[in-house]
């Protein structure tokens, strides 16, 4: 056990304390208030899983930033766009809109307000230029496919775990959820309790017709356009929630849930690690510098796991049904 601490709640028999948790206490884990870490930590560990959630984004988060083989890893968009049978103007248009709207979403000096609107113009018309043809989804299946490997080690596990204490999972994605779902199905973690909110694409007499409502680009990836549907129904009373996220809007996915809950957000840092570290330190409780694991999120998961089990020795998880089903009405 830790040292001894003078809080009266720290005393208290099976407490948790960070320092007992080895892969918080690795280098690259950063924390900047590991006190505010721990104090969550325990409340996740006393609530047990019938009150947590979780809320991830897909694309660098659940598949891995860097793989073992050096092959990149396409983007739930990238994964649709390189389809052979789009038409042949198809992938030019639509880099062209990436190189005009892409310096405009990382453009650190335009407020969010003015960015909002551009990003709207972009999955609009992006949505526009996937309209009037035919096209199989079978294609998109076999391009996900070639990626059912590149998930972050430790995924299957995590999100068995997951379904097994019926925690539900939220997969957030302002890309392609066609491709999200996919790629999931073909790596068997689209269990029941997992629901994909993201754009799909719609199809019209046969043809492809742009993407289904609600937009969601990544201004509007949060709770709040989750309000008053099944979802949320499902999840509004789940106040102890684990954020993960390889973006720095990704912190704010819980965005729209009762300002009493306890949020614990976990950042996958990658690219530019010192120009943005501090940035993802204001952003994240954890920063975990190029970890293409899922141990943080599996130890956390291990000990409200363990202390549940504690509690109901014999299998009796006493937890509500949690039945998501996938790409439900939200
Ligand atoms: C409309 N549109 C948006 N994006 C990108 O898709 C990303 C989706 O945002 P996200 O869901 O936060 O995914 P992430 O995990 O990749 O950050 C945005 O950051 C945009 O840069 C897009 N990327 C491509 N290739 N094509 C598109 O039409 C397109
Ligand atoms: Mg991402």
């Amino acid at each position: 056990m830790g040292v001894t601490e003078s809080n009266e709640s720290q005393d208290r028999v099976g407490y948790v304390h960070i320092q007992d948790i080895p892969q918080l206490n690795q280098e690259h884990c950063r924390m900047r208030d590991p006190q505010r870490v721990e104090r969550i930590i325990n409340e996740f560990v006393c609530g047990g899983p019938e009150r947590m959630q979780i809320v991830s984004d897909f694309d660098y988060t659940i598949t891995k930033q860097r793989t073992d083989d050096g092959v990149a890893v396409p983007s739930s968009f990238g994964i649709f766009n390189s389809c052979k049978s789009l038409p042949d103007n198809f992938k030019e248009e639509i880099d062209k809109l990436f190189h005009k709207y892409h310096p405009i979403e990382i453009d650190p000096h335009m407020p969010i307000p003015e960015k909002v609107q551009y990003m709207i113009e972009w999955w609009t018309q992006s949505g526009k230029l996937a309209s009037g043809f035919a096209f199989d989804l079978a294609e998109l299946d076999q391009m996900a496919g070639q990626f059912r490997h590149a998930l972050r080690d430790g995924t299957h596990e995590l999100f068995q775990a997951l379904q097994r204490l019926r925690i539900p999972v939220l997969v957030f994605s302002a890309g392609l959820g066609n491709s999200v779902v996919s790629l999931m199905q073909q790596a068997n973690i689209m269990h029941p309790n997992v629901k994909v909110v993201s754009n799909f694409l719609r199809f019209r007499d046969g043809l492809l017709d742009g993407f289904q409502e609600p937009m969601i680009h990544i201004f509007n990836k949060n709770e709040t356009v989750l309000e008053g549907g099944e979802y949320y129904e499902l999840v509004h009373t789940r106040d102890h929630i684990i954020v993960m996220g390889d973006s720095l809007g990704d912190a704010d996915m819980a965005a729209g849930v009762p300002a009493s809950s306890h949020i614990l957000r976990i950042g996958f840092l990658f690219h530019h690690v010192e120009a943005n570290m501090e940035k993802y330190m204001n952003a994240f409780d954890i920063v975990l510098v190029d970890d293409q694991t899922m141990s943080v999120p599996q130890a956390l998961l291990a000990l409200i796991d363990n202390r549940h089990q504690m509690r109901h020795p014999h299998g009796s998880n006493g937890t509500a049904s949690v039945q998501a089903q996938p790409n439900s009405a939200l």
